[in-house]
This record gives C-alpha cells, sequence and structure tokens, in this order.
C-alpha cells in the first residue's frame, strides 16, 4: 500500500463527502460549466475507482433502471416527490398517494435512493433531488416511455444483428437491427406514427431532448449573418422536418421584429398534429406539408434549416434529401445543418449514444468533420462555416452552399 497515495485519497474522499453535505439543495447556483467540469472529473473518478465486482453489477443490472423509471414516472411517485414543499414524504404517505402497495413501495424507494435518484434524509423521510426533478421534465416524461418502447426493443437486437452481419457498419436503412428488434417490416417513422402514445411521446422528445443546452440562437446573431435586407414575402427560414417547429418558435420569440416567412416542414401526421394542437407561440409560422424526397417547394429561401434530421439517415439517403434542397437554392441561399461534429478524440458520453442508437435503429450516424465534407460533398456543397454551440455534444451550425 502506497501511504501517501491512501491519505490523498481519503482527504478527497473527505472533501466531497462534506461538499456534498454543504449542499444539500443542490448546486443549480453553480456556473453550469463550473458543475459539468466537477460532474465529468468525479464520474470519471467514480469509474477509475470502481472494483471489478461492482462494474460488472452495474453493468448486468442496468437493463433495469429504464424500466424502473417508468415505474417512478407512471406510478407519480417522482411527481408527488418533486411537488413537495416539507421535508419528505413517508413510506406510507407514498404508498397511500401513488396507489401502490407499501411493501413495494419500500422496496422501489429503497433502489431509487441507492441510485441516487431521490434523497432519503431519514430512516422513513424521501424527497426529491435533481435527479428526480429531471424525471419529472417534460424530456424524463417524454424520453423515458419513448426509448423503453421504441428504442430498447432494437438495442436489444444489435449483438445478434451485427453477429448475423459480420460487424460490418450498419449502412442500409432497410436492414438494420430495428426490423429485427420490432420483428416488423415498418420502418421507424411510419412504426412510431401508427402508435398515437409514442407518436405523442417522440413529439414531445424532440421539444425537450436539448433542454439546458444552450440554442444555436444563443450565440449566433441570426439576423446579422442570416437575414440581412429581407423583405416579408422572401422564407427567412424553412424548418424541414422541424416536428412541432420548436425551432422556428424560438427564432420568432427571439426575433420579434424579423421580416420574412418562417415555414415548418413536415410529413402530414405531424402537421396535421401542429394545426390541431400548436405548440404555444406557433402564430406568425406557417405550416407545410412537405416530404424530403421529393423537391423543396419553396424557392429561394434564405434558409432551409435541418436540425437533426440529417443524423437519422445514411449517407445516400442524406445526399438524395440535400440534393432536393439545391435546386430550390438562389445566389443568397444557405442550407443550415444543425448537428453533432464529433472530435476524433474524446467524444463526449452524450454524443457516442446517440451515434450508435441512430445507427441501431436508422442505419445513420453521427458524424465527425471530415465525414461532414465528404458527405456534403457528394451532394455537391460545400462548408462556408461551422458553428459550436454546445460543449455537451458538440453540437454545431454548419452551414453549407452550392460548390
Ligand atoms: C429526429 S426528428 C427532428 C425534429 C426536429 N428537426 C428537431 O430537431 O427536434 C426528424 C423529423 O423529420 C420528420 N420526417 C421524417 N421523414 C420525413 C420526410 N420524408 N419528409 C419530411 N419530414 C420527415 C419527422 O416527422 C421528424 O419530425
Amino acid at each position: 500500500m502506497d501511504a501517501r497515495a491512501t491519505s490523498e485519497a481519503l482527504s478527497l474522499a473527505e472533501k466531497v463527502e462534506e461538499f456534498l453535505q454543504g449542499f444539500p439543495l443542490g448546486f443549480d447556483h453553480l456556473d453550469v460549466s463550473v458543475r459539468r467540469r466537477l460532474s465529468e472529473a468525479t464520474r470519471k473518478l467514480s469509474l477509475a475507482t470502481e472494483s471489478t465486482g461492482d462494474t460488472v453489477h452495474r453493468v448486468v443490472h442496468s437493463p433495469l433502471q429504464l424500466p424502473l423509471t417508468l415505474v417512478g414516472i407512471e406510478t407519480r411517485l417522482f411527481e408527488i416527490l418533486a411537488e413537495q414543499k416539507h421535508d419528505g414524504d413517508t413510506n406510507a404517505e407514498l404508498a397511500r398517494k401513488t396507489k401502490v402497495d407499501s411493501t413495494l413501495m419500500k422496496r422501489l424507494l429503497r433502489y431509487y435512493q441507492s441510485f441516487g435518484m431521490i434523497d432519503q434524509p431519514g430512516d422513513d423521510q424521501y424527497r426529491a433531488n435533481n435527479i428526480t426533478q429531471a424525471m419529472v421534465s417534460l424530456g424524463g416524461r417524454a424520453g423515458v416511455p419513448f426509448y423503453l418502447g421504441t428504442l430498447v426493443p432494437a438495442f436489444n437486437a444489435l449483438p445478434q444483428f451485427l453477429r448475423d452481419t459480420g460487424y460490418a457498419n450498419i449502412t442500409d436503412g432497410a436492414n438494420c437491427p430495428w426490423f429485427l428488434g420490432h420483428r416488423t417490416d415498418e420502418a421507424p417513422f411510419d412504426w412510431v406514427q401508427k402508435r398515437p402514445d409514442m407518436m405523442q411521446n417522440f413529439m414531445s422528445w424532440m421539444v425537450s431532448q436539448r433542454d439546458g443546452l444552450p440554442n444555436f440562437l444563443e450565440v449566433i446573431d441570426f439576423v446579422k449573418e442570416f437575414a440581412q435586407n429581407s423583405d416579408d414575402s422572401i422564407p427567412i427560414f424553412v424548418d424541414i422536418g422541424g416536428a412541432m417547429g420548436h425551432q422556428s418558435i424560438s427564432l420568432r420569440q427571439k426575433y420579434p421584429e424579423l421580416v420574412g416567412r418562417v415555414i415548418l416542414q413536415d410529413l402530414p401526421q405531424v402537421i396535421d398534429r401542429v394545426k390541431v394542437s400548436p405548440l404555444l407561440g406557433f402564430e406568425g409560422i406557417e405550416a407545410q406539408v412537405y416530404n424530403f424526397f421529393t423537391e423543396q417547394p419553396l424557392k429561394g429561401a434564405r434558409n432551409y434549416y435541418l436540425r437533426n434530421v440529417l443524423h437519422g439517415w445514411p449517407d445516400h439517403t442524406c445526399v438524395e434529401i440535400l440534393q432536393n434542397i439545391k435546386p430550390a437554392m438562389k445566389k443568397e441561399s444557405k442550407i443550415l445543418i444543425d448537428e453533432m461534429v464529433l472530435p476524433e478524440r474524446g467524444a463526449p458520453w452524450r454524443a457516442t449514444q446517440v451515434d450508435l442508437a441512430m445507427s441501431t435503429c436508422f442505419a445513420a450516424m453521427e458524424r465527425s468533420h471530415a465525414d461532414w465534407i465528404a458527405l456534403l460533398d457528394k451532394a455537391g456543397l460545400k462548408i462556408e462555416r461551422v458553428w459550436k454551440y454546445t460543449e455537451q455534444v458538440d453540437d454545431c451550425i454548419i452551414v453549407a452552399i452550392p460548390k
């Protein structure tokens, strides 16, 4: 045993424990980048110091976490805990409020506490923490059932699919683990659209999946860079595959005086949903049915914006989508691709898991700078500029123009 290292490790552990106790109400007061650095450093330390047995048990039981989280959401346990204004509820109170058997409730609470999803300040006292709050946010409420019902069956089919295909990279959208996992021949978007509850969760997930991260409008002066000398007739922002139009709404809200048309385009089922129950702030935005596998009908728009669309398709399909925009472009038109640009080294965990989820369900991928150059080149486009706007997932705006 190295005495100096032991003493340093114990002193660091004590400091961390004291630090945690010093902020029972959480760390919302910390600057976002400081908080992230601390979280990443301690996460790495936790992994680096984990024992073999702990690692194996953590990994083999990890499939329990998502379904048990859904139980906490569906029973309203997390919501009830998050709404508490006092010091915490007891097991009996929580069992009564959620209509869950009290013995089962005690076992669930024990699990959530041990994984840091709730706090237990006393033997029979439970209260919400930052993880509980995250699970009752829109992202938690939509993402948890959406992933469990839609993506997990495909994730589970990944090993067999890769075995069967000799560990080739997954590039065929018509032959990927999605189909094996769901025992279906329906493509993901078709499958989801036929299931109203999943469709609702999907749309809410699209709106919320980047909550807490900066939006591109926070780092780019859109009017200065992309909307000079506009007039009311010019489509200034065409939000292709924009789901509920949340990005278009952000743009209108950030620039109430923005001159020009803002148009959301998506598939008929999505546009119907937008028309029946538009998000708050949708006024001033047009909704248009458009299939991006056909030629872009809006000619001469200043900006054709695609967020998280291309990461859902393999290269050859992205080329098709981009080439359908090109004939509509005039001299001043630009394609704004809002996607991750993965670094060659040390890609963030939030990005790498989306990359493999995209691969599993859509034979698609997150792309590096070199991948984007190659893809755009195949579509007859080139990069004019790249603006990075998040550290957490390397989100960027890639400005693309014809070569
Ligand atoms: C991953 S979501 C991205 C949504 C939104 N842009 C965002 O960043 O939150 C992909 C979107 O593309 C739409 N979509 C899929 N196939 C499409 C098609 N052929 N034509 C137009 N939109 C399509 C989906 O309905 C969905 O809204």
